[in-house]
C-alpha cells in the first residue's frame, strides 16, 4: 500500500460532497479523488440495468487508472442497485452509502419517519429489507424529490436553488396520509443534506434529519486503520461529460481543498 494511494468518492454529481466533509474529520491525512459523473446525471430517472452497468463499468476503469485503496459510493441510487455487483467484480474494498433507516428508527419518538430518495432508491428490495430489519414497528413514509438533485447542484454553483422545488419536496412528504407526526426525516440521497436547512424551513420545529455520512467515514477510518498516509495529501476532482459544465463548480471546489477540475 502506497502512502498516496487516493481513497475514490463517487457520486453522480456532487452530493458526495457531504461525505467529503465528514471524511476529512474523521481523516484529514487521506489523500481523496472526488469522481462526478456529470454525464449520467440524475442516476435516480434511469433503470436499475442503467444504473448498474454505468457504476460498474465507470468503477472498474476509475479503479485500473487511480489504484485507489478504497471506493467509496457517495450515492444512495448507486450503492442500492449496485452494491453487491461492483464489489464481486472489484477486489478494492467498497463502502457503500445506504439510507440512514437505522439510526432514524432509534431516533423517532413518535414512531414515523419520513424518508425522501430519489424515485429510484425508494423503490429499491434495499430500502424494503433496512426497513423490515430496522424498523420494525415504526411507520416510514417513502418520498421520491428529485428535483432536489438540481436544487442542490444549482445551490454548489452559486445559484439560489429553487424554492418550489424544496417546497414541492417537503409538501409531498407532508401529503402522505399518516405524516402528521413525522419528527424524523432520513435524507436517502447525499445531494439533500447540502439542502438540509432550506428544508427544516418547511417542516414542524424540532424535526430532525438524518442521513448516514458521518457513519460513513467512521467505517472507512476503520477500514484504513494502520495504513500509511502521506505527510502532504493532495486531493483531484474528475468529471464525466461537458467539462464546461464541470467547471462551473470549480469556485466552490476550490473551498473543499481542490484545485483543478480535471476530465475523467
Ligand atoms: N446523489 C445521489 C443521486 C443523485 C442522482 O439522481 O443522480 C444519491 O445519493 O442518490
Amino acid at each position: 500500500m502506497e502512502a498516496q494511494s487516493p481513497i475514490l468518492l463517487f457520486d453522480s454529481g456532487i452530493g458526495g460532497l457531504s461525505v467529503l466533509a465528514e471524511l476529512r474529520k474523521a481523516l484529514p491525512q487521506a489523500p481523496v479523488i472526488y469522481a462526478a459523473d456529470l454525464a449520467g446525471l440524475p442516476y435516480g430517472e434511469k433503470s436499475e440495468a442503467q444504473i448498474a452497468a454505468r457504476v460498474a463499468g465507470l468503477l472498474g476503469r476509475m479503479s485500473e487508472r487511480y489504484t485507489p485503496r478504497l471506493i467509496c459510493i457517495a450515492c444512495n441510487t448507486a450503492s442500492t442497485i449496485a452494491l453487491g455487483m461492483v464489489r464481486e467484480v472489484l477486489e478494492v474494498p467498497i463502502v457503500g452509502t445506504v439510507p440512514a433507516i437505522k439510526p432514524a428508527a432509534a431516533m423517532t419518538q413518535t414512531g414515523v419517519i419520513g424518508l425522501l430518495g430519489t424515485q429510484a432508491t425508494i423503490r429499491q428490495a434495499y430500502v424494503d429489507n433496512l426497513e423490515a430489519e430496522f424498523a420494525n414497528g415504526k411507520r416510514m413514509l417513502r418520498f421520491a424529490a428529485p428535483e432536489l438533485v438540481e436544487a442542490a447542484e444549482a445551490k454548489l454553483r452559486g445559484k439560489t436553488p429553487s424554492p418550489e422545488a424544496i417546497q414541492a419536496a417537503a409538501d409531498g412528504l407532508k401529503a402522505m396520509a399518516g405524516s402528521e407526526t413525522i419528527d424524523t426525516v432520513v435524507l436517502a440521497c447525499t445531494h439533500f443534506p447540502l439542502l438540509e436547512d432550506e428544508l427544516a424551513r418547511h417542516f414542524a420545529p424540532g424535526t430532525r434529519f438524518v442521513h448516514g455520512a458521518e457513519g460513513i467515514a467512521r467505517r472507512i477510518a476503520h477500514l484504513t486503520k494502520g495504513q500509511p498516509f502521506p505527510v502532504d495529501p493532495s486531493s483531484r476532482f474528475v468529471a464525466t461529460g461537458d467539462m464546461q459544465t464541470a467547471q462551473e463548480l470549480l469556485p466552490m471546489l476550490k473551498t473543499h481543498g481542490f484545485q483543478t477540475v480535471e476530465p475523467f
